[in-house]
């Protein structure tokens, strides 16, 4: 629609359309509070539905993190954000996220990092990932003996992000040694933790140490790279085994390959992206699937068809995946009333016009995976549970966004949702389960996660079930 959006901005310089509705709270600080805490108390949604309904305007202003942002709701704000990146919107991140992160934005050039994000895709293509879910099902075997298996109660968050920690260093790296893994997993989560923290660099702060621990685990990734480079020039290292090899030997259309640092901050950038999402989205499974024993019986079903079909010792594939669609429908239900990410930020490339109300230059928009997910228009009676929302053609298009969409989609999607059912599958085979704290609270800050990390009591299934 660039004709359509010519004449809007022509239209604009003519009528002067106004900034849309809304406060921008108070000088720095903005509505920050207001959106944080909501979050904090579990209902990231009302920051959003309470502004919708007081200027009846799905696009509203306001400042978050020193910002000024207009928010976009609805499908329509969905589809116009999603295609209109790089035209009219650029992707935004807060400042602490580019100073844990610093070589992304300073030894490469915004040209250099749009090319990297074309070829990323191809990391994750599923002809690309479905020799992995092999892998993923050794781990999750290893990791249910390890820290499952034989105990009467489990916290279900650390587990999980064990498992996709676990996940990670084997698909990306070919690390799978546990002791190798863990000694990755305590700088790292010292840096999840820093991202989401004030950005003070001063020494003992979160931030600070955070900056420290993406330092660290960087020069680890670069001392893995220069290795394999020099297995694979020796035969031995497979080009295939895993993305890092991919990495190293697919160029770009240019023929140019991935430098070293590029590779390291490419790498780590997916780690974050995948560590606390995907574990999130884990967590809240397990708690739907012990509120919701009806739910569970037919993910049960599904998986014990699958699990009866294997030899003993075969490991999941891509057939036993394709047959996972119930469970699949049961996780993305899961993802629409949890979304890991709520949204996130874009900014405004020049000024244009979006609904009749003008968007300045360099002002950040966010999008809100909540502003559709949980509106009755789109998902009818949206409290309720109904993983048959997903079938047939599913949800109306720009409605379910817990990915995104457009170029900046969410490039791990598929390896994601590979590693969520292998998981469905290893844990219902094993087990039945009951939440210890019938009434735990849920805290958004940012990712949702049940206050006490999902304490669950293990019901083990009777033998002959684990035995196929
Ligand atoms: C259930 C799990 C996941 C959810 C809900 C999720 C969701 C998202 C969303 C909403 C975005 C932002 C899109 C935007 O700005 O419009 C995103 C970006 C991203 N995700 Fe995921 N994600 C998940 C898992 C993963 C995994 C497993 C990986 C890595 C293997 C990953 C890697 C990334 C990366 C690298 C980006 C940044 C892309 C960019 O800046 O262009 N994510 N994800």
């Amino acid at each position: 629609t660039p004709l359509l959006l010519h004449i809007y901005n022509h239209r604009s310089s003519v009528s002067d359309p106004k900034l849309p509705p809304g406060k921008m709270g108070f000088p720095v600080l903005g509505e920050s509070l207001e959106f944080l805490s909501t979050g904090r108390k579990g209902h990231p949604e009302k920051f959003i539905y309470d502004r919708i309904a007081k200027y009846s305007s799905l696009v509203f202003k306001t400042s978050l993190l020193g910002q000024p942002t207009t928010v976009i709701c609805g499908a329509a704000g969905n589809k116009f954000l999603f295609s209109n990146e790089n035209k009219l919107v650029i992707a935004w991140w807060p400042d602490s996220v580019n100073k844990i992160f610093p070589s992304s934005t300073q030894t490469s050039s915004k040209e250099e990092s749009k090319k990297m994000r074309k070829l990323l895709p191809n990391f994750f293509k599923p002809e690309a990932l479905q020799r992995y879910i092999g892998m993923m099902d050794v781990i999750a075997q290893r990791h249910f003996e390890a820290s499952w298996e034989g105990k009467h109660e489990v916290s279900v968050f650390p587990l999980a992000k064990m498992y996709t920690f676990w996940v990670a260093c084997k698909v990306f790296l070919s690390i799978e040694d546990p002791k190798h893994v863990a000694k990755l997993a305590d700088p790292f989560n010292v840096l999840a933790s820093g991202i989401i923290s004030i950005p003070i660099d001063l020494p003992g702060t979160p931030f600070n140490r955070a900056i420290k621990a993406s330092n660290w685990i960087r020069k680890e990734l670069i001392s893995i790279i220069k290795r394999r480079k020099v297995d694979l020039a020796e035969n031995r290292a497979s080009r295939t085994q895993d993305i890092l090899s991919h990495m190293l030997l697919t160029s770009d259309e240019d023929g140019q390959f991935m430098k070293e640092t590029d590779i390291a901050d490419k790498i780590l950038g997916l780690l974050i992206g995948g560590h606390d999402t995907a574990s999130a989205a884990i967590t809240f499974i397990v708690k739907y699937l012990a509120e919701l024993p009806h739910i569970y019986n037919e993910v049960l079903k599904e998986q014990m068809e699958i699990a009866k079909s294997k030899q003993p010792g075969e490991f999941l594939n891509w057939d036993d995946i394709q047959k996972m669609k119930y469970s699949w429908n049961v996780a993305c239900e899961v993802l629409r009333l949890a979304p890991p990410l709520q949204g996130s930020f874009r900014e405004a490339m020049n000024d244009f016009v979006f609904s009749g109300f003008s968007i300045p230059k360099g002002w950040k928009l966010y999008w809100s995976a909540n502003s559709t997910h949980r509106n009755p228009q789109c998902f009818p009676d949206p409290e309720k549970f109904d993983p048959s929302r997903f079938e047939g053609v599913g949800p109306a298009p720009y409605t379910f966004v817990p990915f995104g969409g457009g170029p900046r989609m969410c490039p791990g999607k598929e390896y994601a949702r590979l590693e969520i059912l292998v998981f469905m599958h290893n844990v219902v085979k094993r087990f039945k389960w009951e939440k210890l704290l019938p009434n735990e609270k849920i805290i958004v800050d940012p990712m949702p996660i049940p206050a006490k990390e999902l304490p669950i009591r293990l019901i083990p299934q009777s033998s002959s079930y684990v035995m196929i």
